[in-house]
């Protein structure tokens, strides 16, 4: 293998320069001002070590992937009994869909589609209020990543208030159901304001190192999960976490990886590394343009996809 932070300049140099770069996310209005232009990649390693290239330390809006650190959350607060409410199968539709939710009575088909995530911090819910909820993944994600400075963005957040009405119609519609418990307003406060959680990649896979190594954090030794969760996590967002386009990204890039409408994507190589990639351009799909190309560049340098031979 050429050395990595060779592969990683390669990379980030090819992207700089890529003519087609996708179209940020246009209905959150913060989004949809984010220059196209940026493009960030950051590993960490199971030895700790790390390789960042481009816009590896600019924070942004980390979106969906946060739904990745609130399933970890509910998953700690509620175990198993969380598959009474929210699927583990892959939905084939988009991200904010409503349609199966009629059909397959207010159960959403999987935690990483937007009702899924809603159900998920209802489920937070039942352990405190709104501002303790949020504030707690906070401190959850700050310690994953070991930094204090990751913050909400609160404009971000407001925008999401002001357009979610797809959001609004997913969490009433669960609700008629009896599969949300709180007032869709209560339970969309905390949604946003985790959506717009601003991280840079470096942050980013530093908070996904626990998810590579069975559910231990590897500097401090900690727990997080147990290996067997943090296998099934893993599952989830091979299967799940890029939507009606995870067949894609596990053709390209086959690893563990999760999207975000910002640009961001977290992937997961298990026993070896913790990636971060950010390129606001979306494709068709929602996912990152030149994230997901980057991350199909990168397996075929390492050999890193799951599907690769150890
Ligand atoms: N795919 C995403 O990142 C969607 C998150 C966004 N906050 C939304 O609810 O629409």
């Amino acid at each position: 293998m050429e050395s990595l932070s060779r592969i990683v300049a390669d990379i980030a140099a090819e992207m700089a320069a890529a003519p087609d770069r996708g179209t940020p996310a246009q209905y959150i209005p913060p989004l949809a001002a984010v220059d196209p232009a940026h493009f960030g990649i950051a590993i960490t390693l199971a030895d700790g070590s790390e390789y960042a290239a481009g816009d590896a330390d600019l924070p942004f809006s980390i979106q969906s992937v946060s739904k990745v650190f609130a399933l970890t959350q509910a998953l700690g607060a509620v175990g198993d009994q969380l598959w009474q409410r929210v699927g583990r199968e892959p939905s084939g539709s988009a991200f904010n869909s409503i349609v199966q939710l009629e059909t397959e009575h207010g159960i959403p088909r999987n935690p990483f589609v937007n009702a899924g995530a809603i159900v998920v911090d209802d489920v937070l819910l039942g352990r405190g209020a709104p501002r303790e909820v949020i504030g707690e993944m906070l401190r959850f994600v700050r310690g994953l990543a070991g930094d204090e400075a990751i913050h909400v963005d609160e404009t971000v957040a407001r925008a999401e208030q002001d357009t979610g009405f797809r959001n609004f119609a997913l969490a009433q519609y669960m609700r008629a159901f009896g599969n949300l418990h709180r007032p869709a307003e209560e339970v969309l406060g905390v949604y946003f304001h985790q959506c717009a959680i601003a991280m840079s990649c470096r942050q980013l896979a530093r908070a996904g190192r626990f998810l590579m190594a069975g559910g231990v954090q590897p500097d401090t030794g900690l727990s997080i999960v147990s290996p067997r969760r943090a296998r099934r996590i893993n599952a989830l967002m091979l299967t799940c976490g890029h939507y009606d386009g995870s067949g894609e990204f596990a053709f390209r890039v086959g690893l563990p990886g999760k999207s975000g409408v910002g640009g961001g994507i977290l992937a997961v190589a298990p026993g070896i590394a913790s990636i971060a990639v950010w390129s606001p351009g979306l494709n068709e799909r929602g996912n990152s343009q030149l994230g997901t190309l980057a991350l199909e560049r990168l397996v075929h340098h390492t050999g890193w996809s799951i599907f690769d031979p150890r």
